[in-house]
């Protein structure tokens, strides 16, 4: 709670004991006290008269103070508004107004684009964090910044920022995409996985609950939180409190934080659990990017096999099949029933798979590359490190089928040539350096 003047009020009044006041004395004091205000009035007046002169006039203390405080960051003033606005401004009958975080991600910028296509207002936020190389990040905010979409340079830990972008834009959506993905580096880099999707998602909700009116939510889980789950294929009612890795840990921890703020501000929040994405723009952390990658460079690859020489599995799953499966999640999320950080009614909370429904083995999908780059792997065939992975995943998409006609349509072979050709083309026309 703020602190006010009440604070200064002793709690239990009648025990108070007040001194009955020496006159003499208290004239002495008023004397001295009287001199000393004097003179740092005159100084204080000093000050102020100086800081009206050489500031340039504005219409009040606190937008002075915002303005200067944006003044320090890389974004704030009339030229970004303008560009949030135009970013943001609905091109079509009943269109959406998209906060898209994470825009300069592989999934980003893919939603981002396709929202942008038939009419949305988009706008991007983004960190450019250095996970993996930035200059690809670059090169997909540049595809964005073509189509009219512009990407705010920001985090979502920073509520100043995200305040004010609600404040120039009412958004009827989030699409929350932000977060430190990939399994294996939660061990090397474990903070930044609590930073981004457990204290980065909260300052959001903190700041959607407070947005009047509140938009819907639709963000990103993962099919790890279903983490050693054996029932296949994993339907949304198994159970989810076995994660075996951190990254695993808050992406369930997210579904149940936006439970809370469901339950207790109103907001309707979707939760998407996706399935190994890949595609054109990929990220260069995933298997298939690095193993695409070394396998043209010539250098050995680690294909994990589980106990007993067992397959390691996953429902990869096709970026395009996904940001319909998007769109599809935005499309149906009711709105959210609170306003200014009050709840009004019951709010929609949902969660959905989105994966491919057909789980290829690690083998196969390098047996796939092989053919498409024509080029022999260097197999090193390992066991399954303990450092997060699980031996396989497979996606129930009924629900997601039922609820707005989900039904992916591309086989790994098929977008794995996709892949391909725009590996070789975004590549091939870079620099060496650049890769
Ligand atoms: O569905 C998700 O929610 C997650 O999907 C993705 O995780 P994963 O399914 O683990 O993808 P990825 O690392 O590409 O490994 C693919 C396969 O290659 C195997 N693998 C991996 C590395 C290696 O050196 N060798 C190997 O065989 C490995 O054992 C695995 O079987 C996202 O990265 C993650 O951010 C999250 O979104």
């Amino acid at each position: 709670m703020k602190s006010s003047h009440l604070d200064n009020i002793p709690s239990t009044p009648g025990k108070f004991k007040m001194d009955k006041p020496n006159y003499n004395h208290r004239f002495r004091w008023h004397y001295s006290y009287l001199a000393k205000l004097t003179f740092w009035s005159f100084v204080f007046l000093g000050l102020i008269f100086v800081f009206f002169f050489k500031s340039p006039p504005s219409s009040s203390i606190s937008s002075d103070l915002s303005r200067r405080s944006l003044k320090t960051r890389s974004w704030g003033g009339p030229d970004w508004e303008k560009r949030v606005k135009s970013s943001s401004k609905i091109r079509s009958k009943n269109g959406f107004s998209v906060l898209v975080t994470g825009a300069a991600g592989f999934v980003g910028t893919h939603v981002s684009a396709a929202l942008k296509r038939r009419g949305d207002g988009v706008l991007g936020l983004d960190n450019f964090n250095d996970y993996y190389d930035p200059t690809l990040k670059r090169a997909r905010q540049a595809l964005l910044e073509r189509s009219g979409i512009y990407i705010v340079e920001g985090d979502i830990n920073d509520a100043v920022l995200l305040k004010k972008l609600f404040e120039v834009v009412q958004f009827t959506h989030v699409m929350h995409l932000a977060a430190q993905a990939g399994v294996r580096y939660a061990m090397q880099n474990p903070k930044s996985y609590v930073h981004s999707n457990i204290a980065g998602f909260v300052n959001l909700l903190e700041i959607c609950k407070n947005a009047n009116p509140q938009p819907a939510i639709v963000w990103a889980s993962s099919s790890s939180v279903y983490g050693l789950n054996t029932k296949v294929p994993f339907s949304e009612k198994d159970r989810t409190d076995q994660p075996a890795s951190l990254y695993a840990a808050t992406k369930k921890a997210g579904e149940e934080i936006a439970h809370t703020y469901n339950h207790i501000y109103g907001l309707s929040l979707t939760g998407l659990r996706f399935f190994t994405v890949y595609g054109p723009w990929g990220r260069p952390d995933m298997a298939y990017f690095f193993f695409t990658k070394d396998i043209l460079k010539g250098k050995s690859i680690p294909v994990f096999e589980s106990v007993n020489h067992g397959t390691v599995a996953r429902d990869f799953t096709y970026i395009d099949d996904v940001v319909k499966g998007c769109l599809g999640a935005l499309d149906t999320a009711e709105k959210s029933t609170g306003s200014g950080g009050k709840k009004k009614g019951a709010a929609q909370l949902r969660i959905f798979n989105l994966g491919n429904t057909s789980p290829v083995s690690v083998s196969d999908l390098v047996s796939i590359l092989e053919k498409l780059l024509k080029v022999k792997a260097k197999r090193r065939v390992m066991k399954l490190p303990r450092n997060g992975d699980v031996p396989f995943t497979h996606a129930n998409i009924s629900f997601a089928q039922r609820e707005f006609g989900y039904k992916p349509t591309t086989d790994l072979q098929t977008g794995m040539k996709k892949f391909v050709r725009w590996y070789v083309s975004y590549y091939g026309s870079r620099k060496k350096s650049d890769h």
